[in-house]
């Protein structure tokens, strides 16, 4: 039944991996093939030893000298041969690791929000570079070795045979032994490997977060506190590093003790032998090379042993990040010429406690071209209800679609993406240029447009004075503007999409009031050919809007629009 289940397990792997390995493959049997002639010139090496000590024994020294120049010429095939295959190696294992993090970077982009966003950016980062490393390395070094070393294994089995039968028995028999000792560390060297990827994870996630927080590390005198915290994360995966390493060491010295006996045996056999005249000086040099030559391959499989299982441990952390599931993405959708929103009795919770809904049954209207506020207290579901609009959650209940307000609903999701421009809270832009990141809003934008929407965003004066323009080169989050600067840019950017929905998202909060005014007249001459959704707070925004939605207690509710302006200015 275990055996089964194995198989069954293993079947799988392979499935999983062939898309990838498979343009591979023509690569990594010339490895193979390399790693095969490497080892049958170790055959060769012992072989032509045996022949030049028997010449010059024999004082045959012409024919020694022959013997010696192939003995040479293997040598340098040889090193040859480990220098072609360690360059090949190299560079498929790039390429292969190359296919593989695209293979996972694109699924993980591909993949639902909700599910991926509980995993810290991290631990996504270890599987993504760590995990994948394990399997390439199994790919391109371990599983070819073990194919050559089994060639290895089989050349000098056959050749110590031809020359001393009961030697040769010896050396095999010690061999397997130790390879199936090493497998009874199996299941626990898996378990040790997943802690140790794990523990991994948490010290580059404590890492990574520490240095986008350095500010707030500074401000609140987290230092010591935080050298604290990684130096704890430090000793936890160092304790499972060390726990490998031992159960790893003590393999290890079974596969050594092992291997010193067989060689040990295969010695002395040879010592009596040739002091029995049974047989040469050559032959016995002949014999304790072939015997490392069998010994070797087993102590190799043996050591390769760990590194199948943390391959395997690996392979378990990515097939995770694939069992997430995928967001619903049809092709492209024709866009109406105006969007509308409908949300029809819609409940939404994040958790399995279906009693804590943050969204209970709302449903509202928002026509084509419509500017309408939603308000609500902090932690009310505002931006739950973008991230519906958005189909990065899915409904608990109910329904939200776009209408072209002619009555046709189209259902959203991924794909009706395209239709929505959006500025979220907090800093979005990217490292790069102040064009680079507007041209995320629309990749074929001309600098006219980009200036155009800079203007509409007020952000050209600025961009203007900047002795670099638009070509400004500005650090992650936006390193080197300020936080208006920042959110002007952003605006700039979801303008520069056309959209025909447009979502603010606090996305005037760090501007001035004459400055927000501005860029919310820009968006009032948008609307009417656009739907726009503005999630504020400020008096200044509401006066701009035709109608105001407020969430209380996850119902929707419809304001009376003075009313609620009134409520603000007290
Ligand atoms: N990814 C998440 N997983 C679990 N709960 C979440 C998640 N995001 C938000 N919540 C919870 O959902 C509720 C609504 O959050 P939401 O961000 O929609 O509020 P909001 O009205 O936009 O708040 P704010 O005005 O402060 O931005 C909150 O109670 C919040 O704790």
């Amino acid at each position: 039944m275990k055996v089964k289940a194995e198989f069954s397990k293993l079947i799988n792997f392979i499935n999983w991996i062939k898309p990838d390995i498979r343009p591979f493959l023509p690569r990594l049997v010339v490895i193979l093939l390399l790693g095969v002639a490497g080892s049958l010139c170790g055959v060769g090496i012992a072989i032509a030893s045996k022949n030049v000590i028997d010449y010059a024994v024999a004082g045959e020294l012409g024919k020694a000298g022959i013997a010696i120049g192939i003995f040479g010429g293997i040598i340098v095939m040889s090193v040859l041969i480990n220098i072609g295959e360690a360059l090949l190696e190299v560079r498929v294992s790039e390429a292969f690791s190359n296919v593989m993090r695209q293979r996972f970077f694109k699924r993980l982009l591909e993949t639902e929000w909700l599910p991926l966003s509980g995993y810290h950016s991290g631990d996504l980062l270890t599987r993504l570079t760590s995990d994948v490393g394990n399997i390439t390395n199994f790919f391109v070094r371990v599983f070819p070795g073990i194919l050559s070393l089994g060639v290895q294994l089989a050349a000098s089995f056959a050749t110590l045979l031809y020359y001393e039968p009961r030697l040769a028995i010896i050396a095999f028999i010690m061999g397997p032994s130790t390879v199936l000792f090493s497998r009874l560390w199996g299941h626990r060297l898996k378990v040790l490997n997943l802690k140790v990827q794990e523990s991994e994870s948490r010290y580059r996630s404590h890492i990574q977060e520490a240095l986008q927080n350095f500010i707030v590390i500074k401000i609140f005198g987290l230092e010591e506190h935080n050298r604290d915290t990684l130096q704890g994360l430090h000793q936890d995966r160092m304790d499972w590093i060390l726990k490998r390493n031992r159960t790893t060491l003590s393999a290890d010295m079974i596969i050594s003790l092992g291997f010193w006996a067989g060689y040990f045996v295969a010695f002395s056999w040879g010592i009596i032998r040739l002091y029995q005249k049974a047989i040469s000086f050559g032959t016995l040099t002949a014999f304790i090379t072939l015997v490392q030559q069998i010994q070797v391959p087993f102590v190799g499989l043996a050591r390769t042993f760990p590194q199948i299982i943390a391959m395997l441990a690996s392979t378990e952390r990515l097939m995770e990040l694939e069992k997430m599931q995928l967001e619903k993405r049809e092709g492209k959708i024709g866009q109406p010429e105006g969007v509308g929103i409908s949300f029809r009795q819609v409940s939404f919770v994040y958790t399995e406690e279906k009693d804590n809904l943050v969204l209970d049954k709302v449903t509202a209207d928002i026509a084509p071209g419509e500017l309408v506020a939603l308000v609500g207290s902090s932690g009310v579901g505002k931006t739950t209800l973008i991230r519906l609009l958005l189909a990065l959650v899915r409904p608990l209940e109910g329904e939200v679609f776009y209408t072209d307000g002619l009555g046709k609903q189209y259902e959203v999701t991924a794909a009706t993406r395209a239709w929505v421009t959006y500025v979220p809270q907090g800093n979005t832009l990217f490292s790069g240029t102040i064009a680079d990141n507007l041209r995320s809003g629309r990749l074929e934008a001309t600098p006219d447009e980009m200036e155009e929407a800079s203007r509409a965003a007020c952000a050209w004066e600025f961009i203007r004075e900047l002795p670099n323009g638009l070509d400004t080169v500005i650090g992650e989050q936006g390193h080197g503007l300020s936080e208006g600067q920042a959110q002007r840019i952003a605006i700039a950017r979801a303008f520069l999409k056309r959209a025909p929905v447009m979502i603010l998202d606090e996305a005037t909060s760090a501007l001035d009031m004459g400055t927000e005014m501005e860029i919310l007249r820009a968006i009032k001459d948008l609307s009417g050919n656009c739907t726009c959704l503005l999630i504020t707070h400020r008096q200044t925004a509401l006066k701009m809007c035709s109608r105001v939605l407020e969430i209380q207690r996850g119902k929707l509710i419809e304001k009376n629009k003075t009313e609620q302006e009134n409520h603000l200015s007290n």
